[in-house]
């Protein structure tokens, strides 16, 4: 092809290529603010965390079993109710167009620096079509990969940021928080501080 004068050629102008999506995922920056953010980290360091993992985590609603890798069917291994800053989060993803019913299983994870969590899709015969994860405290990278085409997309989560997984991005493609003390970013490692994620899921019909 002839240049023109005064134009750059093709491959100069032309911007590279957007990053491959997730399809189904979106992430929504600032969802809430600094200060909400203090104060539901201050309300989630009031209540009793599990060590059964590396990192800590809260139950709430009904506990998950990593082992079996469904909802735990011991009534004594019950999980504590939704606390009213859980339910009041779980209204407005419904009120916000987020998803469709209110979330009834919370799960709260700690990572200090150097923990992760390893690639994982949320269980399918127990959750429903959505799950939203609210970050708190310092950033991280979330790695989605799909299994098939081994595509792997860099996620940055910031604080206040609300990750919302639905469609293949919830059902297909699995994500992962890798287990170190920095991640890349666009001018070179940003160390990682104390982490805290919200995650929301519904519960499907045959585990309501
Ligand atoms: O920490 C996060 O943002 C996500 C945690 C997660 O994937 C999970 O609890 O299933
Ligand atoms: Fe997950």
């Amino acid at each position: 092809m002839s240049q023109t004068a005064g134009r750059l050629p093709l491959d100069i102008a032309t911007p590279p290529p957007p990053p491959p999506a997730v399809p189904g995922l979106r992430y929504l920056a600032d969802w809430l603010d600094p200060a909400a953010c203090d104060a539901l980290l201050a309300e989630i360091d009031a209540a009793a965390w599990s060590a059964e993992l590396k990192r800590r985590v809260q139950h709430y609603g009904h506990r998950y079993d990593y082992g079996r890798r469904s909802l735990a069917s011991d009534r004594r291994d019950a999980a504590p109710p939704l606390p009213g800053w859980a339910r009041e989060t779980a209204a407005r993803l419904v009120s916000d167009g987020l998803m469709e019913r209110e979330a009834e299983q919370v799960i709260v994870n700690e990572y200090l620096p150097g923990q992760g969590i390893s690639a994982h899709v949320d269980c399918l015969p127990c959750f429903g079509p959505v799950v939203a994860a609210l970050s708190l405290g310092s950033g991280c990278l979330m790695d989605f990969t799909h299994p098939g085409d081994g595509g792997k997309v860099p996620v940055p989560l910031a604080p206040g940021g609300l990750l919302v997984m639905a469609g293949e991005a919830r059902s297909v493609w699995r994500h992962a928080i890798a287990a170190r003390r920095s991640d890349p970013g666009p001018s070179g490692r940003v160390p990682r501080g104390r982490r805290v994620s919200v995650t929301f899921r519904t519960l499907l019909p045959a585990e309501r």
